[in-house]
């Protein structure tokens, strides 16, 4: 009987029909003698006895070359964790069939075995190999395919590797050159991105390689010459479509492939930066994501300024390229000048290791406004005028003070899970919260989605610092910047890519009593403690406070009718002492969003108040939450109400910030 081992007929036929088919053939032409012996040993080999798996894989190694010799244009695929282990099937498996022809024809993406060495630029990638061999030497021999180390590089056609990438958040570094007068705004207009091949190594990780088209405008002119655009593999990792910042494709010491660009003529400096998001249901439909962050800058004269590009969105099911979609562009900023014509930008691959600063950012006011109390330095940068930094009046701190007239509640039982909470339906905090860990741990942490009162572990919990119930009470672990705008005197913007429900910080200030207030006239870095308002949401949205865990919010007796319409009894103050979430502004479309949490205590009107990421949120982004102000409700020492314009931008501003 012929068998047809063709790709195609693997296509129809499944590899394992093909081997079975095969192994038959082979056994009908030995002795009936020998066929009972090695199907008993099969048999045995089924029970699990070592031995006769030993002998079983020497009996199935022997038919599996048997098999490759005949077919000449067969792969065979050695997966070295595995190795010398007759797995290659079952790996085999967890290819694609098209997917493997596809790596096929694309013989130069592996030929040269370079991708090696694209594992460099990221410091926390994992490299994974799996091999493919395009045929078997054919000789009989004890394994079924040869090692790695055996076979010559000239006779290693397919080699991939994948990337496990752990998401890195310092991909972006502003870098300035002894020329600053020829910064430049800079921005990517258009961006297109073609899927060259994919290679699914296993069910987790993809090595993905990709062409990339981005129309670059710098300082809004279109005319600059023709944009050389560098670019590299870019490696995706496969996981919740929602934490779907990959990786800075960062480069370095290989380049693989050039494109060049011209710029467009309908360009603009001030395009509105695309946000990459995902929704549920893209997530459910498997989605993949890339994203990776390009570096423009000048020629020897250096001018420079950053991009990311963010483009491409993946059906992973089919593993075909969609349409690269996502766009979105940075802009540094600083003077506009005219003469960046003369400029031959050049896009460039950041590195995390490669163009870190090294002198002092232009605009710097203040290396690290926490003075080394946050784990990650926070600059203050000014680019915009003379404002000096008022650090005057102003003390950091990364921890809540509580003012001597309020006394806490006595910290709550808690759980007594031991090392982590594992389970939710036994850790007693977790039960307050529907019986569900309110945060996925993927990404470091992310809140599953916004609750009236998230229920985090204490100190009388038995879990430790790690537990995936205390994700809010790790600190920042978002590079931030403090920079100066042109009209809402300080921001806070992140240069790192934010994930969709990260907790990006806490609003830390001295607790206080709010009827203290009255006696200030004006201080703009009062938080009002009104978890029932942040439940009820402004402007009359859904009064959502039944989904809180009544019987376990100590105070809850205290929602009644009205409540809402009463001043909150407590505040945190940020005028004198606080944090970087102090200088987060008001938008009217805000990408973080306010949570309260209990976790000390369960007092809800002393809950700490954590400002979350309500979307993915891209890097240089400024971070904004909606203040939440009832119009009119600020009252000045003079009886009358006050006005303060909003100046957030958004399409739909309220125009008012109260
Ligand atoms: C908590 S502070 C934020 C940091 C503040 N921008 C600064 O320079 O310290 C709140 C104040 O910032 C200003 N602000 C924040 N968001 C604003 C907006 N969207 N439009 C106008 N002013 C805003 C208002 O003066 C507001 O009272």
């Amino acid at each position: 009987m012929k068998i047809d081992c063709s790709i195609d007929a693997l296509l129809q036929d499944g590899l394992l029909y093909n081997i079975l088919l095969n192994r038959a053939q082979l056994l009908l032409k030995r002795t009936p003698f020998i066929q009972f012996s090695l199907l008993s040993i099969y048999i045995i080999q089924c029970v699990s006895c070592l031995f006769c798996r030993a002998l079983f894989h020497f009996y199935w190694c022997s038919i599996h070359n048997a098999y490759y010799q005949r077919r000449e244009n067969f792969l065979c695929i050695h997966n070295p964790r595995d190795s010398g282990r007759c797995s290659s099937h079952s790996f085999f498996f967890s290819l694609k069939i098209d997917l493997l022809q596809n790596l096929m024809d694309s013989k130069q993406l592996f030929t040269d075995g370079e991708i090696q060495s694209q594992a460099s630029p990221t410091t926390t990638a994992r490299v994974k190999r799996a091999v493919l061999l395009d045929k078997c030497s054919g000789q009989r021999q004890r394994r079924c395919s040869p090692r790695l180390k055996d076979i010559p590089q000239s006779k290693r056609p397919y080699y991939g590797t994948s990337l496990k990438v752990s998401r890195q958040q310092q991909l972006l570094h502003q870098q300035h050159h002894d020329d600053d007068d020829h910064a430049f705004h800079a921005g990517v207009q258009d961006a297109d991105c073609n899927l060259n091949h994919v290679i699914q190594v296993n069910d987790v990780d993809v090595d993905v390689d990709v062409d990339v088209d981005v129309d670059v405008n710098v300082n809004g002119e279109p005319t600059i010459p023709a944009t050389k655009l560098e670019y590299k593999s870019a490696y995706v990792e496969k996981g919740d479509p929602l934490d779907e910042i990959i990786q800075n494709a960062a480069g370095g010491d290989s380049v693989n492939d050039s494109g060049t660009t011209s710029l467009d003529d309908t360009s603009s400096a001030g395009n509105e930066a695309g946000d990459l998001q995902c929704t549920p249901a893209e997530a459910s439909n498997n989605n993949w994501l890339q994203s990776y962050s390009l570096s423009l800058r000048g020629d020897g004269k250096s001018s420079h300024a950053l991009v990311k590009a963010t483009t491409g969105t993946f059906d992973a099911h089919h593993l075909q390229p969609v349409q690269g979609e996502q766009i979105m562009q940075n802009k540094e900023e600083g003077n506009l000048q005219n003469n960046t014509r003369d400029l031959n930008p050049t896009v460039f691959f950041t590195k995390k290791h490669t163009l870190v600063a090294s002198r002092k950012l232009r605009g710097m006011l203040l290396v690290d406004i926490s003075g080394g109390q946050e784990e990650i330095k926070i600059p203050v940068i000014n680019l915009v005028d003379d404002t000096p930094f008022a650090a005057t009046g102003f003390t950091y701190s990364r921890s809540i003070q509580v003012a001597e007239n309020v006394d806490l509640p006595p910290n709550a039982d808690g759980c007594r899970c031991k090392g982590n909470c594992i389970h939710p339906k036994y850790c007693a905090c977790a039960r307050l919260n529907d019986s569900k860990f309110p945060y996925v741990r993927h990404n470091g942490g992310r809140l599953r989605k916004a609750k009236d009162v998230v229920f985090e572990c204490g100190p009388n919990c038995g879990c430790g610092p790690d537990c995936i119930n205390r994700i809010s009470q790790r600190g920042i672990k978002y590079q931030l910047e403090v920079f100066r705008t042109l009209d809402r005197g300080w921001a806070v913007r992140t240069k790192d890519f934010i994930p969709s429900g990260a907790p990006v910080c806490e609003y830390v200030g001295i607790l206080r009593r709010t009827d203290e207030l009255d006696k200030v006239d004006v201080n703009d870095y009062i938080f009002e403690i009104d978890c029932l308002h942040t439940m009820k949401g402004i402007e009359g949205r859904e009064r959502r406070f039944g989904a809180v865990s009544t019987s376990l919010c100590d105070n809850i007796e205290k929602i009644e009718d009205g409540y809402l319409e009463k001043t909150p009894e407590f505040c945190i103050d940020a005028n004198h002492i606080g944090n970087v979430s102090r200088f987060v502004n008001h938008s009217c479309e805000p990408n973080l969003f306010v949570q309260c949490i209990l976790s000390t205590h369960h007092d809800f009107r002393l809950a700490r108040i954590v400002l979350f990421a309500a979307r993915s949120i891209s890097p240089w982004q400024e971070l904004t939450y909606d203040y939440g102000y009832p119009l009119g409700s600020v009252i000045g020492s003079d009886g009358e109400v006050k006005v303060q314009p909003c100046y957030c931008g958004a399409e739909d501003c309220r125009k008012r910030l109260y």
